[in-house]
């Protein structure tokens, strides 16, 4: 992994994400619904993605976390309501070099080598003999980014799934993309690698400007985030930073936070008349 000190990187994403959360919004969803098979999965969602930050989107398993993150990076179907992400409609070919998007199965080739995965991906993005440089370069950072220098030779299927993991998320990095869309990448992770990782994600918003949407179901990786937008059951219970989140539930964890939200929500739903909406700053 990249060696930066932390204080440092944490002031100057700081210093970054606040410019950035003056910018227009990297996603704006109206009313967004989503049916998969016979369930509406997503229902009628409101929320922004704020450019330049690490945005959470947290839930339990099968709440839709994936299901958003596809109709962002526009490959669901019957997508309804209104999508805008980096200023065009979810899906327009306008957008497709300017996302990464990591999903939760690792897609590389087992057969190449870690350089030559990236090399094939990196001879797509960057073709011709003119770019032979820059492809290298790009290369060579990408792997560094991921820390996996010591293994750029080593084929891809004989890596363990966080290794194989952190190629696909490596592939991603290498076009230098505006919006990061990463499905749970700290999944099956030991805690170092996944302190590591989250230290790469703020140096990326931080030095690159790079808008991350990041999905756990884990909620002390909510922490880490600049925002939250946490799920349950295709509904967006709060969309808040951590620090507000904790405050005005009077917690001292998101997870307990989110907790009280959920509580709260179950409330309603069997009260509808006496109980009050969460407040949404
Ligand atoms: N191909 C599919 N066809 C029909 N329903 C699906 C399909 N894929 C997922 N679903 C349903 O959509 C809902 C949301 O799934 P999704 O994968 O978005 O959840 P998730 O929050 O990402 O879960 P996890 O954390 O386990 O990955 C689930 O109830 C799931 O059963």
């Amino acid at each position: 992994m990249m060696n930066y000190p932390a204080d440092e990187a944490a002031v100057a994403a700081v210093d970054k994400a606040t410019d950035a959360a003056a910018a227009e919004p990297a996603i704006t969803a109206h009313a967004l619904t989503t049916v998969r098979g016979d369930r509406t999965v997503l229902r009628g969602l409101d929320f922004t993605v704020p450019a330049g930050q690490i945005t959470g989107l947290l839930g339990p398993s099968g709440c839709g976390k994936s299901t958003l993150m596809r109709a962002v990076v526009g490959t669901q179907a019957k997508v309804d309501g209104s999508l805008q992400v980096l200023g065009h409609p979810a899906g327009d070919p306008a957008l497709r070099s300017r996302i990464g998007y990591v999903t939760q199965a690792p897609s590389v080739y087992d057969d190449l080598t870690v350089r030559q995965n990236l090399d094939y991906f990196a001879a797509v993005l960057l073709p011709g003999r003119a770019l032979r440089h820059d492809r290298r370069t790009a290369v060579d950072r990408a792997i560094a980014d991921v820390d996996l220098a010591s293994h750029a030779d080593s084929l891809a299927g004989r890596l363990s799934g966080g290794q194989r993991s952190r190629v696909s998320l490596a592939v991603a990095l290498l076009g230098t993309p505006e919006l990061l869309v990463l499905d749970e990448p700290t999944v099956g992770l030991d805690p170092v690698l996944r302190r590591d990782l989250w230290k790469l994600f703020h140096q990326i918003a931080a030095d690159r400007g790079t808008t991350l949407l990041v999905s756990s179901h884990v909620m002390d990786e909510a922490e880490r985030c600049h925002r939250l937008l946490l799920m349950r059951e295709g509904e967006i219970l709060a969309d808040d930073t951590p620090e507000a989140l904790r405050r005005r539930n009077d917690t001292a964890t998101v997870e307990e936070a989110f907790l009280r939200l959920v509580d709260a929500a179950a409330a309603r739903a069997a009260h509808p008349r006496t109980t009050h909406e969460e407040p949404r700053s």
